[in-house]
């Protein structure tokens, strides 16, 4: 596999001075109120909270109007308790941490795409009907070097360090095969594995950080032990109490390793490989899913593209490149074997998302087929282009979002070349717009009805509401706040709960007067049960998980 080492000597810029650090905003609820005066070193942000590094932005100012959800940051943490609308069910202790790109710019430098952003995390810590909120950001190499050297150091989503000669720039392709040059922002999720370290995760295998849920302090880098090598992954493990799956794409020799680890352990090891089917190199598989015996690996034709991952400038569609004519596949890998039991070609399609996957069995028990469900895109790569932050910021009204739907594969397992691609109901019913979807995590890789998500009102140019979808009666229920983007919903389910949507259901709402708040609907009815304003609006965010109180 594409097992090229990284060299740590390498270091993409040199950042031995450190800053001094001004304050420039304050938060009414600021729980420390000497820090303002106070001037901290970039290295000593995680040891001597609480610090308030600034953010520098024009974009702040210029964008005052525009969505919060696509605003910077604008100070480097705050905690406190938020005053409570409604009513927070009591049997609700533990914390929802959420991951996401928060800060899209390094001083004047903006940022172009919604990936690039460096991390910031958010956690919402419910305990006996009262709720204390508090954000950070993830003090990665990248942002760390960002901040002290005041330019762009590594490798993010879209944005490429500047190289001064040909000669940096023949350093600069060294560093990228090592790994070197590529980011470790760790912006796209965050994960609780089943011995209780958390790790905030993005595409890039360095990027694996570990963080303190407690104070979401940094606390350094997950480092696997194996020695599987390879430099990227997928964002979105599936993990466990009892284990953490994972993909890694070989770009070498086109295919994927499908890998498991344990809990307590640093070790990936390898459950077995798939060969792409098409060519010239692996799809993009920011996650996949699982059933309870099987592993899916999706092959998208959205394709890793080396050459894109050369280019200094953003290309149409990033380090990837669509290739139809190589078809689309979905390849079935039994989790205790490793063994390849389904190969199937199916319709071309375009998944950020698979929501969930299960078997379904005839009279005798016998698997006849792998459902698997995404947020599909309609085979149409746009929405890449859409995630850029000037087509966020500009929304004026014309609806540009494309349509979106839950996809549903049927993988057939009696050796068919065929799998089939549809969707599980009518779009109309989330306004043709989805992603960002969750379910109950107790019927993960298990026959499921309900799955929530982001939909669209249109017009939009990014999905604004909340959809709890029923995919037995095909139909859903949507929640709005007009102007507002609300992030991922995220469902907790009560203990002790017999029914699958009985439980709660956690966003973040940014809203176009620079404001937000913490939300809570009702599992079932997708009523609102509680919600809770912050001291100021935040970005937008992706991924999150629970920690339940222990
Ligand atoms: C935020 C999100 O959902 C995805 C982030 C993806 C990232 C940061 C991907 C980074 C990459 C590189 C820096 C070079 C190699 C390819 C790739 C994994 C796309
Ligand atoms: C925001 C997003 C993907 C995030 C990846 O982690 C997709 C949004 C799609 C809109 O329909
Ligand atoms: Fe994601």
């Amino acid at each position: 596999m594409a097992s090229l080492s990284f060299s740590s000597s390498l270091k993409p810029c040199s950042n031995n001075y450190s800053r001094k650090i001004v304050t420039r905003y304050r938060a009414k609820h600021d729980y420390n109120t000497d820090y303002q005066s106070r001037g901290l070193t970039i290295s000593n942000v995680a040891t001597k909270p609480p610090s308030n590094v600034v953010i520098p932005s024009k974009q702040d100012d210029e964008n005052i109007k525009k969505n919060v959800a696509w605003t910077s940051v604008k100070q480097e943490r705050w905690q406190g308790d938020l005053l409570v609308q409604g009513e927070i069910p009591l049997w609700l202790n533990g914390t929802y941490l959420r991951n996401g790109p928060g800060l899209w710019n390094i001083g004047d430098y903006n940022f172009r795409h919604l990936f690039d952003g460096y991390a910031t995390l958010v956690r919402l810590h419910f305990e006996n009907g009262r709720l204390a909120m508090a954000h950070r950001q993830i003090e990665s190499d990248a942002y760390k070097a960002s901040i002290e050297n005041k330019k762009l150091c590594y490798r993010e989503f879209s944005e490429v360090p500047k190289t001064d000669s040909f000669l940096s720039y023949i350093g600069d392709i060294a560093k990228l095969f090592s790994g070197a040059s590529l980011t470790d922002n760790a912006n796209t999720g965050v994960v609780k594995l089943g011995d209780g370290r958390v790790v905030c995760l993005t595409e890039t295998i360095k990027g694996s950080i570990v963080i303190d849920p407690n104070n979401l302090d940094t606390i350094g880098k997950f480092e696997y032990s194996d020695n599987l090598g390879g430099l990227i992954h997928s964002a979105h493990p599936i993990v466990t109490d009892s284990e953490f799956l994972t993909l890694l794409p070989d770009l070498i020799n086109p295919g994927y390793v499908v890998v498991r680890m344990e809990p307590g352990s640093n070790e990936r090891k390898v459950i077995g490989r798939v060969n792409c089917r098409g060519g010239p190199s692996p799809g993009w598989v920011h996650s996949f899913p699982a059933t309870e015996h099987y592993v899916v690996v999706p092959e998208m034709p959205l394709r890793y593209c080396a050459g894109n991952l050369l280019k200094a400038e953003p290309t149409p569609l990033y380090k990837f490149q669509w290739h139809p004519e190589s078809k689309a596949y979905m390849h079935v890998m039994c989790k205790a074997s490793g063994n390849v039991v389904a190969s199937v070609e199916v319709p071309l399609y375009v998944t950020f998302h698979f929501i969930n996957a299960y078997e379904e069995k005839d009279e005798e028990g016998r698997v006849t087929a792998i459902i698997a469900d995404c947020c599909e895109h309609n085979a149409d790569t746009t929405i890449l282009q859409n995630l850029t932050l000037q087509n966020l910021r500009s929304f004026s009204g014309e609806d540009v979002l494309p349509d979106a739907r839950v996809g549903r594969f049927r993988i057939p397992m009696d050796g068919s070349s065929y799998g089939s691609l549809e969707a599980a109901l009518d779009p109309n019913e989330h306004g043709k717009g989805m992603d960002m979807c969750s379910i109950n995590p107790n019927f993960l890789g298990k026959k499921y009805r309900y799955t929530y998500a982001c939909g669209a009102q249109r017009p939009c140019n990014f999905p604004n509401t909340l959809t709890k979808i029923d995919l037995m009666n095909k139909t859903a229920k949507n929640w709005v706040d007009e102007g507002s983007i609300p992030s991922e919903p995220f469902f907790v389910a009560r203990p002790g709960a017999t029914e699958e949507d009985d439980g709660v259901v956690i966003s973040m709402i940014s809203d176009k007067n620079g404001e937000g708040y913490a939300l809570l609907l009702d599992g079932s009815t997708f009523q609102e049960i509680a919600r809770a304003k912050f001291p100021y609006g935040l970005p937008y965010g992706l991924h999150g998980c629970w920690v339940p109180k222990t």
